[in-house]
């Protein structure tokens, strides 16, 4: 049977095949996301994230358990920005998940995307469709808060989970500015320690400054312990429920769709311009030049760009 039927029938293996494709650059995986794309857009889509050790695989592992009670399919996808690897359990935390991925309920990938031009890279986006069309009920992408990350995930995702963790410092971690918009429900994990109540308390602060029609719910969780973790897959559930029932789904939808088309654009052109084996090369040569100032950066980017005149 070909791969495409065998995604549609929710084969596993088929699935993970797909996945290895797209991050292998394999045009007949976007080919076959081209035909399939109608079938995507059932899962709710959840982004998790926040600073490193926060507790967020942990968290992540807690929640899938909560679904799995319900009957509920799960898909993850864990992506390490700082990492290149893909395709496997590489990543430590993984670990923690190993009881998971024998479950035929949940698909658990690992996906690295340093030394990717572009964000969250193409491949992630392209896993999130095919876990969708291969059926699961929920997809979670997972990925450590650093620098542009947390936007990234937040453009894949219906639903951004930031989590939190008390002690991190008096000026909450990640409330640098725009970071606190992309969250959409807050869980502040290890609750068994110290400052828990006041981090909530901060967060909520800052919160209470946003006027928006969603306010985002705070919740204090005990990943280790499971504690909380019920209610918050309760706040993520509602906050889908407030995107449904406003229509803020659709546009929102719309808003990732757009963004996700420019960059396909941008990805293309480049691929286009540069040869894929010389892509990064090419521009890191360039780089280095216009950094001793024996190229301009603007002269750079138009002899590039003078390729495809
Ligand atoms: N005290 C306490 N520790 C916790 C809790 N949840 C997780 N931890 C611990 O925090 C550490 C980090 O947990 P991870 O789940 O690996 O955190 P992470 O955010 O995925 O970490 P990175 O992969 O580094 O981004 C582990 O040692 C966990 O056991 C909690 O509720 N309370």
């Amino acid at each position: 049977m070909v791969l495409e039927e065998r995604l549609l029938q929710g084969e596993k293996r088929a699935a993970a095949r797909l996945i290895s494709m797209a991050e292998n650059h394999d045009t007949e995986a976007i080919d076959i996301l081209k035909r399939l794309y109608k079938k995507t857009g059932n899962a709710h889509v959840v982004g998790i994230t926040g600073p490193p050790g926060a507790g967020k695989s942990t968290l992540t592992d807690k929640l899938v358990k909560a679904l799995r009670r319900e009957g509920k399919t799960v898909g993850v996808i864990a992506v390490d920005p700082t990492s290149p690897f893909t395709g496997g359990s590489i990543l430590g935390d993984r670990v923690r998940m190993n009881e998971l991925s024998t479950d035929p309920g949940v698909f658990i990938r690992s996906m690295g995307t340093r030394g990717h031009l572009g964000g969250l890279s193409k491949a992630t986006a392209a896993a999130v469709k095919i876990l969708d069309i291969y059926g699961v009920d929920y997809i979670f992408i997972e990925t450590v808060g650093v620098g542009q990350s947390e936007v990234d995930i937040a453009r894949n995702a219906d639903t951004t989970l930031m989590v939190m963790v008390p002690g991190l410092g008096d000026d909450i971690q990640a409330i640098k500015a725009g970071i606190m918009e992309i969250g959409d429900v807050f869980a502040v994990n290890k609750a068994d320690r110290d400052g828990a109540k006041r981090t909530a308390t901060e967060i909520e602060m800052m919160l209470d400054f946003n006027k928006t029609d969603w306010r985002p719910p705070v919740q204090k969780v005990i990943a280790v312990d499971n504690k909380g973790i019920d209610e918050l897959l309760d706040h993520i559930r509602t906050h889908m429920n407030h995107l449904k029932d406003t229509g803020k789904l659709q546009k929102r939808r719309t808003e990732n769709s757009k963004i996700e088309i420019i960059d396909l654009i941008q990805q293309n052109l480049m691929e286009m311009i540069l040869d894929k084996s010389s892509k990064e090369e090419k521009v890191n040569q360039l780089a280095e030049e216009v950094a001793l100032r024996n190229c301009d950066p603007y002269s750079a980017a138009e002899s590039i760009l003078d390729r495809i005149k």
